[in-house]
């Protein structure tokens, strides 16, 4: 790159108001100390009533404390990135780095192929040089439903990226460009956005019926690529396929306006069922090596196939981090946030992560960089294939792969396939050392960690027109699923020797030791959550007391505690852009997680320590039934999975354990008020849970749609109740 100086391609500014943070933050420790002094100075003595009951609600709010402690390492020093993408232009263009951008999908029914096309075609159109960028499918499943339907946006990003580029399109996905929640451009005539719309329609028809279909129509089979699928073929046992669909280096491989088109590349590693496949982290893997003998850019860009690009700037964006001269030598990875085109106003299932993506990432960024979150993602590919950092490591930026005029697509592709099957990683450091890591069900974040226990920093940003938009579960079972396997996979991580405090160690920050542990620690919450919300009420039930009285000074801690925690939690949630209810909505999820997700997060990351491996990817469906839609566009939670009954009866029991505890309590509180003195804080914690839980009751008793909870579901539940009341808990 040139010799004289750039101007800073970006720029850092710390949140405001930190001052005023930390004092409230110190407020807050104080009287969690008190509470724990408290707790600790009055057990009941040996034999009387409660002891047992006490002695848990202190090692719930010893652990609850630990964590809170924890999450103050986010909220410490937030910063946040802007970016100067004019200033790019100081860079001659032909001296841009090359961009290889990943799309993974797995599975033809959850991840219909005229969504997975949509994201192609959204990163395909970029604004970044053409020749410059390629774009990989990894398609886990091996379908020819899918390959089809990527042979046809081939043909449509012929009209589709001029298209794009006359207008300025946003986005560029063309489903979500079409869709009614987007507006039309300004710029082009209406038949022109008709006519695209037409063709994007047939197009979308044509997929969606050979989809249904089950199988392309025989006269393509003759075409290039089609062959590759012979009878006998199933998505766990095939032979690895690599198709180039269009060749940038191909002089008449080019768009509408005569424009070359960015390579497009079909890959499918080869699956064989006594091989384990190592699910996403497998699949990145082997994109990294088949793209090294195609294009082998410097940068990598990797999305999930929902993912679609928002934003065509963000390549830009990405650039002014890493060719930043004086900043940017450092910087492993540019992570965006996760934001979802289908949140629902009040946030039901928790799923939008606004504080997330505005304060914790964010809080992660001072410490030394956010998580690798697996998508919307930047990586060098050096990075990403194990380099270490050192000081004299220059990047070379024009890095491509020596290929010989002679090379044709054909040879490129049997190059490329000998690198993608089942064996080639026998007794490599590939999915240790080398490319994504194996084992863990959030490859993403154990692999993130490894690149900064490298030496590496890693930047997030987040810019005003979001950079990727894809799908959130829109089912409450689904949601769960995500979630357990988020925790397991975190939780998983904290109990090896990948531990951000072991790994860490010397390494990162404390700081960032800190941050990683919060995601690492979401599993244990659930117990002490779980004891929280069952046995003061059932303490109260039975007449036991576990908080102080009214009457007494020792309430103003407590209540201190609890009032100013959430407090602060609705006045950050607020400002992040939820709404009140869905402030209140979130804080339902985090029960509800707590007491299933993550209550089989943990159970299964300890059978993994112990020695039970059960490692699993169960994918998010990206798509629900139309009457399941419906109910979540009305913000209505749905139940109506059977797949989900265990985690649905821990969920029902929890609730009507509490609301059982509440109207026995309320009863002895009218019979006699000095009750109350010594059971308001139980009653009251008591009631909260019973509020945060009346959809739960009215999908047992009162709902009548598909989605209300199943009878049987209800049935065990209330014989769950039923056995907590009788039994002598505490
Ligand atoms: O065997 C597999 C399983 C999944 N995937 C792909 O992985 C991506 C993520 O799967 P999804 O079901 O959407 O899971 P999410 O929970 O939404 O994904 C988040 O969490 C995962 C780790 O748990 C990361 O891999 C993802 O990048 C991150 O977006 C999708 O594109 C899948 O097609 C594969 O390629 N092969
Ligand atoms: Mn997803």
């Amino acid at each position: 790159m040139a010799e004289r100086r750039l101007l800073s391609l970006f720029g850092t500014e710390r949140a405001k108001g930190r001052t005023a943070y930390k004092l409230f933050a110190s407020s807050m420790l104080v009287n969690i100390c008190l509470v724990l002094f408290y707790r600790a100075t009055n057990i009941p003595g040996r034999g009387e009533q409660g002891r047992w009951a006490w002695m848990g609600m202190l090692a719930a709010e010893l652990w609850f404390t630990f964590y809170w402690i924890i999450t103050q390492s986010v909220r410490w020093n937030p910063i946040y990135r802007h970016t100067f993408k004019e200033r790019l232009s100081q860079i001659d263009a032909s001296e841009l780095p090359g961009l290889d951008i990943f799309v993974c999908t797995a599975d033809p029914v959850a991840e219909p192929p005229a969504l997975v096309i949509s994201t192609v075609l959204s990163v395909m159109a970029y604004d970044y040089p053409p020749e410059k960028l390629s774009v990989y499918l990894s398609d886990d499943a091996g379908s020819e439903l899918t390959f089809y339907a990527l042979w046809e946006a081939a043909q449509f990003a012929r009209h589709w990226l001029p298209f794009c580029r006359r207008h300025k399109v946003e986005p560029r996905s063309p489903a979500a460009y079409f869709s009614s929640r987007s507006h039309p451009c300004d710029t082009c005539n209406d038949t022109e956005r008709s006519y695209m719309k037409n063709l994007y329609k047939e197009m979308e028809s044509r997929i969606d019926a050979v989809v249904m279909l089950g199988k392309v129509h025989e006269d393509l089979r003759s075409r290039k690529g089609f062959s590759e699928w012979k009878s006998g073929m199933t998505s766990r046992n095939h032979q690895p396929i690599v198709q180039i669909l269009t060749d940038s280096s191909d002089k008449s491989s080019v768009d509408d306006d005569g424009t070359v088109l960015p390579t497009l590349v079909y890959m499918a590693r080869e699956k064989r069922p006594q091989h384990h496949h190592n699910f996403k982290a497998g699949a990145m893997n082997a994109l990294i090596r088949v793209s090294s003998v195609i294009s082998n850019s410097p940068v990598i860009l990797n999305v999930d196939c929902d993912m679609y690009s928002n934003n065509v700037e963000s390549i830009r964006d990405a650039l002014c981090f890493f060719l930043d001269e004086e900043k940017g030598h450092d910087i492993g990875f540019v992570q965006f946030p996760q934001n979802f085109e289908n949140s629902t106003k009040n946030d039901l299932y928790g799923n939008a992560f606004k504080v997330i993506n505005a304060v914790e990432l964010a809080g992660l960024d001072s410490w030394g960089g956010p998580l690798y979150i697996g998508t919307g993602c930047f990586h060098r590919r050096e990075v990403l294939c194990g380099r270490k950092y050192s000081k004299d490591y220059k990047e070379d930026w024009k890095r491509e792969t020596k290929r010989k005029k002679e090379d044709t697509a054909f040879i490129l592709e049997e190059r490329a396939k000998s690198l993608a099957t089942c064996t080639y990683e026998h007794n490599t450091p590939w999915g240790n050392e080398m490319g994504l890591q194996y084992g863990c069900p959030v490859e993403d974040v154990i692999t993130g960690l490894a690149i900064q226990c490298r030496g590496w920093r890693s930047v997030y940003f987040n810019p005003p027109r979001k950079g990727f938009l894809g799908v959130a579960p829109s089912t409450l079972a689904e949601t769960l699923v995500q979630h357990k396997r988020w925790s397991e996979g975190n939780f998983q991580i904290f109990l090896s020797k990948y531990c951000s405090f072991l790994q860490g160690h010397g390494k990162l920050k404390l700081g960032l030791q800190m941050a990683y542990c919060i995601y690492g620690l979401w599993a244990p919450n659930s117990i002490p959550t779980l004891y929280y919300v069952t046995i003061p009420s059932l303490s109260l039930l039975k007449g036991i007391s576990l908080f102080p009285k009214v009457s007494s000074p020792w309430i103003i801690p407590f209540a201190y505690v609890a009032i100013a925690k959430n407090a602060y939690g609705l006045v950050e949630s607020l400002a992040c852009g939820d709404t009140l209810i869905g402030w209140w909505n979130i804080q339902r999820m985090w029960l509800l997680k707590r007491i299933t997700s993550y209550l089989y997060g943990t159970v299964d990351a300890i059978l993994k320590v112990m020695g039970f491996p059960r490692t699993g990817f169960t994918i998010t469906a990206k798509m629900a039934d139309a009457d399941a839609s419906k109910r979540y566009e009305q913000e209505i939670m749905e139940f109506g999975s059977t797949s989900s009954s265990p985690m649905f009866v821990v969920i029902a029991t929890t609730a009507l354990l509490n609301l059982l505890c509440l109207v026995v309590g309320l009863q002895r509180l009218v019979a006699d008020w000095d009750f109350g003195d010594q059971f308001l804080i139980q009653l009251l914690l008591c009631g909260v849970v019973v509020a945060l839980n009346l959809p739960i009751y009215e999908a047992l008793f009162l709902r009548k749609d598909k989605g209300r909870m199943a009878p049987a579901v209800t049935y065990i539940s209330l014989g769950f109740t039923a056995l907590a009341y009788l039994l002598p808990i505490v």
